[in-house]
């Protein structure tokens, strides 16, 4: 098969999965107002023990350590994003 077949058959995944992480990262952002609002720790070791299991539950043991670095990373920026949201609504509850 064509490099070019393989790369035009990447591209809509692409856009699905901005679309879908665009998605997750919308309701990170919830979860951080409610983390503020309840005085809950950004991190949560624990959940994050639970999303990786579930995701590579049903992956062929070839994939699952690229799922698990993948969701790692996912998680990774969903947690600097949460970051920000926490520093934007501290900075307007205590403007300077
Ligand atoms: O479930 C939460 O508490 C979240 O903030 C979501 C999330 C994630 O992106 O999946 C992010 C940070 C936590 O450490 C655990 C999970």
């Amino acid at each position: 098969m064509a490099l070019t077949d393989s790369r035009e058959k990447i591209d809509p995944i692409d856009l699905q999965l901005t679309q879908l992480l665009t998605q997750r990262l919308a309701i990170s952002k919830e979860i951080a107002q409610v983390k503020v609002a309840e005085h809950i720790p950004l991190t949560n070791k624990e959940r994050e023990q639970e999303v990786y299991a579930r995701v590579t539950q049903d992956a062929t043991p070839e994939v699952q350590p690229y799922l698990r670095t993948l969701f790692e990373d996912i998680i990774l920026v969903s947690k600097q994003y949460q970051a920000h949201q926490i520093q934007l609504i501290n900075d307007q509850e205590n403007p300077k």
